[in-house]
C-alpha cells in the first residue's frame, strides 16, 4: 500500500463526495479518524421550466405553505458574484454565468427540505440535471407561448439578458431550442391559465405519496 496525501480545499460549509453531501462542521478528527456526517439532501422540491413559467413566484408560495426554506439560484448567484445577472452576462458571457449556476445549484442542493427555483437554462447541462434528480423531486412548470411573452414583457420585467432586443422572437427561438429540455423532470404543471396559488396546489398534489 502506498502513502497517500489527501488535500481537501474547504471554501464552503459542506463538502460533496460523489452524490453525498457532508457537513464540514461535523468533520471531526477523533483518535486520528476522520468522521463525516452525511446531510440528508435528498428531499427537496426543485422547480425547472422556461423563463416566465413562474418558478420564482411559485417557490415562495410553496415555502410559505410547507415551512421549507426557499432558494432561487439566480438570487444566490447574484449574492455570491456581487453582481446582477445582466452584468455577469455582459462582462463575462453566458458560459461564465453557467459555471456560477452549476456551483450554486450544487451548494443550494446540499441541504434538505428546500424549495429551489432554478433559472430556465439550469437544465441545459447534464451534470445539473443529474444533481437535481439526485437531490429531490423535480417539477417542470410549462406555459403556452402567449402567456410566456405576456409575463416576460410586463412592466417589471427586462432582467433576462437572453431576451434582450425582440423578446417575442427570442422566446420563440429559445422555446424551439429547448422544447425537450425539461422532459427529464419527475412531474409537469401547466401554468397557462392558472394563478400561482393554483400552480402551487397542483404541484403539491403531484408529489409522491407520503413524501412530505
Ligand atoms: N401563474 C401565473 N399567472 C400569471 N402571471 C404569473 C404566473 N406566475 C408568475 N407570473 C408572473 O410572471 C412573471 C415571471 O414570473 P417568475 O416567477 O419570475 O418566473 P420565472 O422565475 O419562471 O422566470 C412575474 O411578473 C410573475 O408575477
Ligand atoms: O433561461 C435562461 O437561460 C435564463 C433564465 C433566467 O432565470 P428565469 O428562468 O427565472 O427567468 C436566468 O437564469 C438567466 O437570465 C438565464
Ligand atoms: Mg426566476
Amino acid at each position: 500500500m502506498g502513502l497517500y496525501t489527501i488535500k481537501v480545499r474547504i471554501n464552503s460549509s459542506f463538502y460533496t463526495f460523489g452524490s453525498i453531501c457532508y457537513d464540514i462542521k461535523s468533520v471531526i478528527s477523533r483518535n486520528g479518524d476522520l468522521e463525516l456526517n452525511e446531510i440528508d439532501s435528498r428531499r427537496n422540491i426543485i422547480i425547472v421550466g422556461f423563463m416566465g413559467t413562474g418558478k420564482s413566484t411559485v417557490s415562495q408560495l410553496l415555502s410559505e405553505r410547507l415551512g421549507w426554506e426557499s432558494k432561487d439560484t439566480d438570487a444566490e448567484i447574484e449574492k455570491a458574484a456581487g453582481r446582477s445577472i445582466p452584468q455577469i452576462f455582459a462582462k463575462d458571457g453566458e458560459e461564465a454565468f453557467r459555471d456560477w449556476e452549476t456551483r450554486v445549484l450544487e451548494q443550494t442542493l446540499c441541504q434538505g427540505n428546500r424549495i429551489v427555483a432554478t433559472g430556465g437554462g439550469a437544465v441545459l447541462r447534464e451534470g445539473n440535471r443529474r444533481t437535481m434528480l439526485e437531490r429531490g423531486w423535480v417539477v417542470a412548470l410549462t406555459a403556452d407561448k402567449a402567456s410566456l411573452i405576456r409575463r416576460v414583457t410586463s412592466a417589471a420585467e427586462g432582467t433576462r439578458p437572453l431576451l434582450a432586443g425582440d423578446a417575442e422572437a427570442r422566446v420563440s427561438a429559445l422555446l424551439e431550442a429547448r422544447k425537450h429540455a425539461y422532459d427529464f423532470a419527475n412531474a409537469k404543471v401547466d401554468t397557462s391559465d392558472r394563478t400561482p396559488a393554483e400552480v402551487a396546489e397542483l404541484l403539491l398534489q403531484g408529489l409522491p405519496k407520503g413524501w412530505i
